[in-house]
C-alpha cells in the first residue's frame, strides 16, 4: 500500500498542470445513460495503469477500491507467474467473485472502484450493471510496454503483453465507457480528472 502511494506520487506530477486542451472531453465520452455510476471498473491489459488510476479515483471519490489481482485463485497466479496466459475457464470464477464483491459494495447504495483487466466483452458482461462504467486504458504497444517495464515486483511479466493484446476486445460504442490513452502522456492525477469530469463526478 505504501509502495503504491509512493509510486503514484512520483507519476502524479505537481497536480497543477492542466489537461491539454486538445484532449479535452472530445476523446473522453461516455456512452450510455446519464445516471451517476455506482461502480467504476478500470480495465485494460496488464501494466496499462489500472491499479494506479483505480486507487487515485477511489481516493478522490472516497469510494472503496477493489484490486482484481487479489481475487485470482493461487492456480491462476501460478500460471501467470510461469508466463502461461489464462484461458476463459480460468477467468469465469475469478470474474464471478469480483461481480459478487461489486454487488456487496453497491447493494446498500454504496459505490466502488475496481481494477480488473476485463479484456473481453463477455467478461465485462459479468461485471456490467445498469450503473457500471468501464474506464478503458488504451495505448500503443510501445507505450504499454514502457509502463509495464517500469513496474517491478509483480507476478505479471512483460512477456505476457502480447497474449493480453491478442485477447483484448476494446469496449464498443454500445458499452458505457470512457477511453484514456497512455499516449496522451497524462499524469495519473490528470487521467483521474478527465474521468471524474467525464462522468460528472467532479466535486
Ligand atoms: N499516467 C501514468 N503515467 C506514467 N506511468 C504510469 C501511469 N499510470 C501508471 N503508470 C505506471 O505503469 C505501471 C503499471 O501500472 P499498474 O497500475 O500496476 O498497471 P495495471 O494495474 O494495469 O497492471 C506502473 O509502473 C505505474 O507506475
Ligand atoms: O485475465 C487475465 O489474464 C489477468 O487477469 C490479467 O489480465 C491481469 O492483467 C492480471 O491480473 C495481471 O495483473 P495486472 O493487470 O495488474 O498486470
Amino acid at each position: 500500500m505504501q509502495r503504491m502511494t509512493d509510486e503514484r506520487d512520483s507519476i502524479r506530477g505537481a497536480g497543477t498542470r492542466s489537461v491539454p486542451d486538445h484532449i479535452g472531453s472530445a476523446q473522453c465520452t461516455a456512452a450510455g445513460d446519464d445516471d451517476k455510476p455506482m461502480a467504476i471498473v478500470v480495465m485494460g491489459v496488464c501494466g496499462s495503469g489500472k491499479s494506479v488510476l483505480g486507487r487515485e479515483l477511489a481516493d478522490s471519490l472516497e469510494w472503496p477500491f477493489v484490486e482484481g489481482d487479489d481475487f485470482h485463485p493461487p492456480e491462476n497466479v501460478g500460471k501467470m507467474s510461469a508466463g502461461v496466459p489464462l484461458d476463459d475457464d480460468d477467468r469465469w470464477g475469478w470474474l464471478r467473485s469480483l461481480a459478487a464483491r461489486m454487488d456487496d459494495e453497491t447493494s446498500g447504495g454504496g459505490s466502488v472502484v475496481m481494477a480488473c483487466s476485463a479484456l473481453k466483452r463477455s467478461y465485462r458482461d459479468i461485471l456490467r450493471r445498469p450503473r457500471t462504467v468501464f474506464v478503458y486504458l488504451d495505448g500503443s504497444r510501445d507505450e504499454l510496454e514502457r509502463r509495464l517495464a517500469a513496474r517491478t515486483g509483480h507476478f505479471m511479466k512483460k512477456e505476457m503483453l502480447d497474449s493480453q493484446l491478442a485477447t483484448l476486445e476494446p469496449p464498443d460504442d454500445g458499452e458505457r465507457h470512457l477511453r484514456i490513452d497512455a499516449g496522451w502522456g497524462l499524469t495519473v492525477h490528470e487521467e483521474a480528472r478527465l474521468v471524474l469530469d467525464g462522468l460528472g463526478l467532479s466535486s
